[in-house]
């Protein structure tokens, strides 16, 4: 019979009794009893009636944590019981310190019985992004315990013979891809050695196999010693989760933690939608930036790497400053635009998510996905996804999953993506710990598309099938799509902008910028991995949204006439207000001339000014 590896067992006399706080059995009990339904009783519950270490606490603590969420208030007493965990909770709801937290607590917990460096736990991930990120968590929790705790991330280009001199020392913590754990145990002189493995994790475990990590996942499950405490985690339950349940909870049912959480007042995401024609997209986005009628910081997402450049070049005609984040960027560089932006150095990234171009099959396995996660259950014997053909990027590439972009005010899906999962994970990217977001798709209607000179994406056909899907879905969770208008006659005035600015966004102009920025990136990532590493101080000065000039400049595009401005103010250009998130400190209105050579680009300066009648909804906690 499997013997889990209980926190309880392990003898605590050695331990001083203000760094262990024992695990409160009663709580996990109540937790396991309370789990699937989500009530959200105990809301007054802290971090320290979990039953965590205190330096665990602490460091809660210090990341400003006040309450534990939900999932953590579930996941972490039954994680500390020994009790093997699935557990499905929505994006954004703080999943990584329901699993690093508990699995630390099991570190420490057993350090102090046996000192003995091994490998405790391995944490596997389906992006280089998000092991990055699990890594700096861990990083982050472990801070009052960093002479205890050592954790190493397989994920980074890393030749095997450094692989082998990190695994050598037996780190506590192992994360990785299932890809690079495999070839650790199996290759690379049995590097990694999971003898003495007592937890394992799989973060975002709906993704694992998508990325195509099957056999991989499969072989590792055959490495693992008897009795480990599995945990996964997943924003969604769908056949990959319920596949992957079989492989390594094998007779053993995990509990399952089904977490459905309303949003509190003022939280969740906005989800609007804008029926319009493909030329138009680009007539409004314009409209939204240059007159910013969305605050704060903004995730465009497109179809695919191309269209991620035809709008940065778009943008620059405009003087609006973006960057981009792509499968095909070197991994230093993608991290660093993920820092930057959460340290709010940017405003707008403009992001592919998509495995580009995806065959029949593939298609048909994504419809296929939207309709079981419709079903709200997982189907028996679904096989598992093979590997996607991956175009030239970096297969272990994920934007819209996982990745935890702070305050980020809205979402615009510019390309609506493939499927309604990947809606939920890109909307996901706003919203998150509890704050307030706001997500705007545009949608071309069937009557409205055309194949556009400027565009050639493969989903625009289908635009009207996704968002049935995505609204059927977002509804089984008491969520709706708002139709979202903008004025048309005001904003057809800015059309003959929008055609100048893309006239000369060409093919050879996209091209070349494409090259361009990935060989500035190359550059700046081996600077980054060589130089950063020894200066962190100096990260930044290394920007990412820096201006790609590789189409023909149009100064007199910068700025906004004032007779394109209606004179009731923005919002006569909209149904509504589009923002929430106040902007930053400083401001980056592009400084529009006004009659008389003073500037009038300051937020909430000079009467009549019809920018300055807009008022952004706040929306406070
Ligand atoms: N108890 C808490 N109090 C306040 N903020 C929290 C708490 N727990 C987590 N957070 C913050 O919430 C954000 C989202 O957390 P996290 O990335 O773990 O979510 P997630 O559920 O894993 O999301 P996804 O499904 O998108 O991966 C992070 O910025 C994190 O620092």
């Amino acid at each position: 019979m499997k013997r889990k590896l209980n926190q309880n067992d392990v003898p605590t006399s050695a331990e001083p009794e203000a760094d262990q706080q024992m695990v409160d059995a009663e709580a996990a009990a109540t937790a396991e009893k309370t789990a699937t339904t989500g009530a959200a009783s105990d809301e007054e519950t802290t971090f320290a009636d979990l039953g965590l270490d205190a330096r665990l606490v602490q460091a809660v603590a210090q990341q400003k944590f006040l309450k534990p969420t939900l999932v953590q208030r579930r996941a972490i007493p039954l994680a500390l019981d020994g009790k093997d965990v699935l557990c499905k909770a929505k994006t954004g709801s703080g999943k990584t310190a329901a699993y690093v937290l508990p699995v630390l607590a099991g570190i420490l917990k057993k350090k102090s019985v046996d000192p003995t460096p091994a490998t405790t736990a391995l944490i596997l991930v389906p992006t280089r992004e998000l092991a990055d990120q699990v890594f700096k968590s861990i990083e982050l929790f472990s801070a009052f315990c960093a002479k205890d705790v050592r954790a190493v991330k397989l994920t980074d280009k890393l030749t095997d013979a450094v692989q082998r001199s990190l695994l050598s020392t037996c780190p506590d913590i192992v994360i990785s891809t299932p890809a690079r754990a495999w070839h650790n145990v199996n290759g690379n002189s049995g590097a990694l050695s999971l003898d003495k493995l007592a937890f394992l994790v799989l973060d975002e475990a709906d993704l694992l196999l998508s990325y195509g990590y099957s056999e991989d996942l499969d072989s590792l499950s055959f490495s693992l010693p008897k009795g480990i405490q599995t945990i996964m985690m997943s924003a969604t339950l769908t056949t990959e989760v319920d596949s992957l349940k079989k492989i390594f909870y094998r007779d053993q049912q995990p509990t399952l933690l089904d977490l459905e959480e309303p949003d509190a007042e003022g939280e969740g995401v906005t989800q609007l939608v804008t029926k319009c024609g493909e030329d138009e997209k680009f007539l409004l986005i314009y409209v939204i930036f240059k007159l910013q009628l969305v605050k704060g910081k903004c995730i465009i997402f497109v179809a695919d790497i191309d269209r991620c450049y035809r709008l940065k070049l778009y943008f620059e005609q405009f003087g609006i400053r973006s960057c981009i984040l792509n499968s095909e960027l070197p991994v230093n560089s993608r991290i660093h635009v993920v820092e930057e932006f959460n340290r709010n150095a940017y405003d707008i990234i403009i992001a592919s998510d998509e495995k580009e171009v995806l065959g029949n099959e593939e298609k048909a396995e994504e419809e296929q996905e939207d309709e079981e996660m419709d079903d709200g259950e997982v189907k028996e014997g679904v096989r598992p996804k093979k590997k996607r053909k991956s175009a030239k990027g970096d297969v272990e590439y994920g934007v819209s999953r996982g990745i935890d972009f702070k305050n980020v005010a809205a979402v615009i899906n510019f390309d609506l993506p493939t499927s309604a999962s990947s809606y939920t994970h890109r909307i996901g990217r706003t919203a998150r710990a509890g704050r307030a977001g706001m997500a705007l798709s545009f949608v071309v209607p069937k009557d409205l598309y055309r194949k556009h000179i400027h565009t050639s994406i493969p989903s625009a056909e289908k635009d009207e099938k996704i968002l049935a899907r995505i609204t059927k879905q977002q509804a089984k969770k008491g969520k709706e799509l708002k139709p979202y208008n903008f004025n048309k006659e005001q904003v057809e005035a800015f059309r003959y902008r929008m055609n100048d600015a893309l006239r000369a966004v060409t093919k050879v102009a996209i091209r070349e910028a494409r090259t361009r920025e990935l060989r500035q990136e190359l550059l700046k990532s081996e600077k980054l991995k060589r130089y950063f590493e020894e200066n962190p101080s100096e990260m930044n000065h290394l920007r990412h949204d820096g201006e790609l000039r590789t189409a023909r400049q149009q100064a007199h595009l910068k700025h906004v006439p004032e007779y394109l401005l209606p004179k009731e103010g923005r919002q006569a250009l909209t149904a509504g207000d589009v923002g929430f998130v106040p902007m930053k400190k400083f401001d980056r209105r592009a400084g529009t001339k006004r009659k008389g050579g003073k500037r009038s680009g300051k937020a909430g300066v000079r009467k009549g000014d019809p920018l300055k009648t807009f008022k952004a909804r706040r929306k406070t906690k």
